[in-house]
């Protein structure tokens, strides 16, 4: 066996020493405020691991629990208060259409996760500036740019490639479609150039850029391709089924695949360890660096705004 498992510490750990030289030099200290309106254990578990790493690089970090149903109002307050720098919301709050409406309420001026309108628009159609003169970025979704961060470490970006092309040749299968992580990241990975197979439980999309990638973002396809069959010619398999029941067939993977798993649940065997080259069993620790790298960005913008 000579699989290689990835710690994600390892990852994190560059983009931490960076956030802690910056915050260092901040006289008051960026200030995320977080709200749980849900009573699902891992909104809670993450709430409790951001306090930590924010407590560990020098941010301020207060989360705001309140019932769902007051959650509009103490959102619009934040928005309008100069102290907070950074917003973010546990999802799933209402579920369904209604949990679009709160991403569309927090301000993007605010917004940690990227899940605005204006951000995800930004995203989907290859954006990656606010401002013609491209001195602000847009934010992206902590998870999705957490995937995109350990695909460059270990090796999934091809460094050769020019910048925004470096997936060119990878095909990737990623086995959830929520609005919040699966879609998003199926969106950013075809972006840079793969060729995605973005799998639910209603059905198999791909997305890409086309032959040579002629086009400038991604599109979406209908198509007919199984799982097994995506499975099997895919270079990376991401998966995120919140259920500790569904497992991964390592069976019908590729040998040599990079097996990276974001769902709190493990969705791969150990066996996986004898087929992948590289198996990245969990990514919190990156989310939350991306989450932290978000803010700082926001503060930054905020800052010279105000000037
Ligand atoms: N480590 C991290 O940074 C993060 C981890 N998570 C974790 O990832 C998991 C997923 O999170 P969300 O996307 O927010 O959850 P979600 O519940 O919104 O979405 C899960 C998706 O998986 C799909 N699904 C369920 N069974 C499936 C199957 N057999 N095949 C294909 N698709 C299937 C569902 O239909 C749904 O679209 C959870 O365990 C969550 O805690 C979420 C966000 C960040
Ligand atoms: N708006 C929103 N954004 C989210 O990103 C979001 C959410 N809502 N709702 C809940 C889920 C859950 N989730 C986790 C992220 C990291 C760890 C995490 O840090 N896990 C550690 C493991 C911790 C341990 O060792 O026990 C790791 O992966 O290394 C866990 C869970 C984010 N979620």
């Amino acid at each position: 066996m000579s699989c290689e498992v990835v710690k994600v510490v390892d990852v994190a750990a560059p983009f931490i020493t960076e956030l802690k030289d910056q915050i260092s030099k901040l006289e008051v200290k960026p200030l995320l405020v977080a709200f749980l309106a849900n009573d699902d254990p891992a909104a809670k578990k993450y709430a409790e691991w951001t306090a930590k790493t924010c407590a560990d690089t020098g941010l301020r970090f207060e989360l705001r629990e309140c019932a769902r149903t007051e959650l509009e109002d103490k959102i619009v307050e934040a928005n309008e208060d100069d102290k907070v720098n950074g917003i973010m919301v546990y999802y799933p709050v209402f579920g369904g259409t209604q949990d679009g409406y709160i991403q569309n309420t927090v301000s993007y001026r605010k917004d940690v996760e990227g899940l605005c309108h204006k951000y995800i628009y930004s995203m989907y159609h290859n954006i990656r500036y606010l401002d013609d003169a491209q001195t602000e970025k847009c934010i992206l979704p902590c998870t999705p740019l957490a995937m995109v961060k350990i695909l460059e470490h270990v090796g999934v970006y091809n460094k050769v490639l020019a910048y925004g092309n470096r997936l060119h040749g990878r095909t990737i299968t990623i086995i959830n479609r929520s609005e919040v992580v699966g879609r998003p990241l199926a969106a950013l990975l075809a972006n840079d150039g793969a060729k995605v197979y973005s799998v639910d439980v209603d059905g198999i999309m791909e997305l890409h850029r086309g032959q040579g990638l002629k086009l400038k973002k991604h599109e979406v396809f209908e198509t007919k391709v199984t799982l097994d069959e995506a499975l099997k010619v895919s270079d990376v398999v991401i998966t995120g089924v919140p259920s500790p029941n569904y497992k991964v067939d390592s069976s019908k993977l590729k040998d040599g695949v990079v097996a990276v798993n974001f769902s709190t649940a493990k969705n791969f065997n150990d066996d996986i360890k004898e087929k992948a080259s590289i198996y990245v069993p969990s990514v919190g620790k990156v989310t939350v660096a991306m989450l932290e790298r978000n803010l700082l960005r926001l503060h930054e913008y905020q800052t010279k705004e105000k000037l």
